[in-house]
């Protein structure tokens, strides 16, 4: 066993009804900048995902899972990490399927009917709202880090250029001579990334000191995630932490990951930069960091963004 019981991630509530400007609204603002900066992750307690919604969505993606393999492997990408993971080393209690740009009920629809040709609206449906309402939890928490980095004005260029990968998994319970890790340590390679699991527990993030902290799931707890480029992003303010998923339990968990991205040329704010932080990274994108990290897959392991485009 890797571990057993550890102390918890840091909490922010977004249940209140926030509105910009009012002192809730700069103090979250606050907690959520220290959290990404000290953790670099938080857990979202977010209601506007009722418990019954979350059991809908727990309930649809099983069959997915059953689906032959030939189906499955029906999603394929051209980018890498982008479509059907296949159980196998080295993680070999891992399934996975991406979905991209969830968040459109177009694209949602061409994924559905390529696994299910004969249609699956409540699937289609379901996941599709499922992206919708975590893509917002998103642009409010980027909303909310611009604004407490004083970079508010280029919010709107950012929101319009970020994509989405739909990510949704299954971890088979390990069996009893099988090591009980479900993801190897890494850190993400994208901007931002926002979990949601089932009432297995599993995800584990280490902190700056090498401790490991895991997520307690809920129906209303997502942890939100910062990924190697918004650190680059915020000229080294924010982490990007190493996390791993250890298998608890006796029942498979299902976890779901909305990966963001963004189209355009990831650059730090002028803002961020000065005498006491001098700029670190030059402007990169997101497909050149991707294909640095697939040529080498040692660099999946560890932080190292400085070496792809550190100054
Ligand atoms: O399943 C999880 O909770 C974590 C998945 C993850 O870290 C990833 O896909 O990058
Ligand atoms: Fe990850």
């Amino acid at each position: 066993m890797v571990s057993k019981s550890l102390p918890k991630l840091p909490t922010v509530n977004l249940t209140l009804n926030l509105s910009p400007g009012t002192s809730s609204w700069t103090s979250t603002c606050n907690n959520i900048r220290q959290a990404l900066e000290e953790y670099g992750c938080f857990v979202a307690v977010y209601d506007k995902f009722t418990l019954d919604f979350h059991n809908k969505v727990v309930d649809v993606i099983q069959p997915m899972f059953d689906l032959p393999t030939e189906v499955k492997a029906r999603n394929s990408s051209d980018l890498p990490y982008h479509g059907y993971y296949k159980p196998g080393k080295p993680m070999p209690l891992l399934e996975s399927l991406g979905i991209e740009d969830a968040a459109m009920l177009d694209k949602m629809q061409s994924f559905t009917n390529l696994l299910w040709p004969t249609g699956n609206d409540q699937f289609c449906e379901t996941i599709h709202q499922y992206a919708k309402k975590v893509s917002e939890l998103e642009q409010l928490v980027m909303k909310m880090v611009f604004e407490t980095y004083g970079v508010e004005k280029y919010l709107e260029s950012h929101l319009n250029s970020t994509t989405y990968l739909l990510r949704i998994a299954k971890y088979r319970v390990p069996q009893e001579d099988e090591n009980n890790l479900g993801a190897v340590g890494h850190t993400d390679k994208n901007f931002i990334t926002i979990l949601h699991e089932n009432d297995v527990n599993g995800l584990e993030v280490q902190t700056k000191n090498g401790e490991w902290l895991s997520f307690e799931s809920s129906p209303q707890s997502f942890v939100v995630m910062a990924g190697e480029p918004f650190l680059a992003w915020s000229n080294n303010r924010i982490h990007a932490p190493l996390h791993r998923v250890v298998m608890k339990g006796d029942k498979p968990r299902y976890s779901f990951a909305l990966f963001s991205t963004t189209k355009d040329t990831i650059e730090t704010p002028k803002e961020l930069v000065d005498d006491e932080h001098p700029l670190q990274f030059k402007p990169f994108d997101y497909m050149g960091l991707l294909r640095f990290y697939t040529e080498d897959v040692s660099r999946m392991a560890v932080c190292t963004i400085k070496d792809y485009c550190g100054v």
